[in-house]
């Protein structure tokens, strides 16, 4: 798939130029059968008129009723294979350059995630406006539909809805289709995706303008007999409970993309900006940092990369991306909680890597012989990364035999314009992506029990393309780097109950 990486959508102006000229001489070919078809016409209607004059005399001459005979049989069938030749030459042309169907789900699912997760309103969202900026002219009636149709595949009717509302709105104007057409379009996608209140209302609007359609009548009663029987019950959602549950990790994912999550006085107050001066080198020359969390330790390091690097990286990993996958009961899987490309490297593939290692060193302090591989991501329409931990829940290791996972250096490669923070919704830290800042922290406790604060969550890029590199460091080797302490940690159900304690975060049932 190719929404899950903006890069890789770069590469397809090419295609879109083919489709656009294979669409241009379709639309040639057809004008001139069309022409033809025309001229033809003529004739046919001059020998109708003849017929009509007098139908017996007309048949009594053979030659008439031959060509009475052939306007009913080859007339039909030349238009009939003359159409097929024209659409499947147009298909052999844009074979090549038309993507697959999933490739708009995708497309939409991304879209769709922006305006659930930021709150975006329909109305704004389809003219080109985001927060209040205006991006680009207002989408078209069809546009609307078509977002409309793949939206009605998702578990939540609400946006769909809006966006059919709004193409008839926009239809009523612009006038892109009869008022029977728009309709038939939006009953399709009702009907055909279980809305089945909505399609009976707009089947009585259909019928209303055109009262006599015996085939809609049919439809609307054997519809509300549907709807009877079908009657669903509104499912009991259980807010109360003290444990995790989607719906409400969702309404604090959304609090903290829209950097609404915020840090008191006093904890801000203990944080600092300063030199951090971990080993020899950096004592020569010190990181900037901005400490962003004190325990467990959270920090940015500013300036950290140079637009030189950043730049190589991007062009040795342009070529090998692949969708990336999560873990699923210790499997590696593509999911669609994760819309980006990745792909990963080993130091002794370009100095750069070797390089960025030893700086991974300096900056953590730990020692780099257990790290993982560099991984560098692209993140697609919407891109995003759900609420996850680095570490593993099963067990302690990531079956490489060197322990589970101590720490994450996450590099931004690209600013982004607008979305795609990294946040940390339960330490209420909000990292904009900034091009050569790295954020770093520790996933593990100094007695090596999992922080699950950590928990973080890649916000859903808006606008712009979001590109990061992570280094992922683990506990073998690092016995007398960071030393273990033996304090006490609570229990993981303590630990999420605080965690999810939903009024601490404002949020209110
Ligand atoms: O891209 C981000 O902001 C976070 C990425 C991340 O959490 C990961 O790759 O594990
Ligand atoms: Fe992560």
């Amino acid at each position: 798939d190719l929404y899950s990486a903006l890069e890789e959508l770069v590469g397809l102006v090419d295609n879109d130029q083919k489709i656009i000229e294979s669409m241009k001489e379709l639309s040639q070919t057809l004008e001139s059968e069309a022409s033809k078809i025309r001229i033809n016409l003529k004739d046919s209607e001059e020998e109708q008129k003849l017929m009509k004059k007098n139908p017996h005399a007309y048949v009594e001459n053979p030659l008439n009723a031959f060509l009475l005979i052939k306007r009913l049989t080859h007339d039909v069938n030349a238009i009939k294979e003359k159409l097929d030749e024209i659409s499947n030459q147009f298909m052999s042309k844009v074979k090549k350059y038309k993507l697959s169907n999933d490739e708009l789900s995708g497309a939409v699912e991304g879209l769709y995630r922006l305006q659930s997760v930021y709150g975006l309103k329909t109305q704004e969202f389809a003219n080109g406006i985001i927060y209040s900026k205006k991006y680009r002219k207002e989408l078209k009636v069809n546009d609307l539909i078509v977002i409309g149709r793949e939206m009605a595949k998702f578990d939540d009717h609400g946006f769909s809805s809006e966006y059919l509302e709004l193409a008839k709105v926009k239809n009523s104007m612009t006038k892109d289709f009869t008022k029977i057409q728009i309709l038939e379009k939006i009953f399709h996608v009702y009907n055909s995706s279980g809305m089945l209140n909505e399609a009976v209302e707009v089947l009585n609007e259909i019928l209303e303008l055109d009262p006599t359609n015996q085939h809609y009548e049919e439809q609307r009663l054997s519809l509300e007999l549907k709807s009877l029987f079908n009657e669903k019950t509104v499912e009991a959602k259980d807010f109360t409970g003290t444990h995790y549950t989607p719906i409400k990790e969702k309404l604090i994912l959304s609090k903290a993309c829209k950097g609404e999550l915020e840090k008191s006085i006093k904890e801000i107050s203990q944080l600092h900006c300063r030199y951090l001066r971990t080993t020899h080198f950096t004592t020569i020359a010190p990181f900037k940092i901005i400490e962003a969390n004190l325990n467990p330790w959270v920090v940015i390091f500013v300036d950290i990369m140079s637009e030189e690097e950043i730049e190589t990286l991007k062009l040795i990993a342009k070529d090998s991306f692949s969708r990336a996958e999560i873990m699923v009961n210790e499997t590696a899987k593509v999911s669609n909680t994760r819309i980006a490309k990745i792909n990963w490297h080993y130091d002794d593939e370009h100095k750069i890597f070797e390089i960025l290692t030893r700086r991974v060193g300096d900056m953590s302090g730990l020692n780099m012989e257990t790290s993982e591989l560099f991984q560098i991501q692209n993140y697609g329409i919407g891109g995003y990364y759900n609420a996850h931990y680095d570490f593993t829940t099963k067990g302690n290791d990531f079956k490489l035999g060197t322990g589970n996972r101590i720490a994450t250096t996450l590099f931004y490669l690209s600013d982004v314009e607008l979305g795609g923070a990294t946040v940390f919704p339960f330490l209420r830290i909000y990292v904009p992506p900034k091009k050569g800042t790295a954020v770093y922290w520790l996933n593990l406790s100094s007695s090596g029990h999992r922080e699950y604060t950590t928990r973080h969550f890649a916000c859903p890029v808006i606008v712009g393309s979001k590109w990061v590199a992570n280094k992922w460091l683990h506990e073998y080797g690092q016995e007398f780097k960071r030393p273990c302490d033996l304090i006490e940690f609570p229990t993981d159900d303590l630990y999420y109950t605080r965690m999810y304690d939903l009024k601490s975060f404002g949020i209110d049932f």
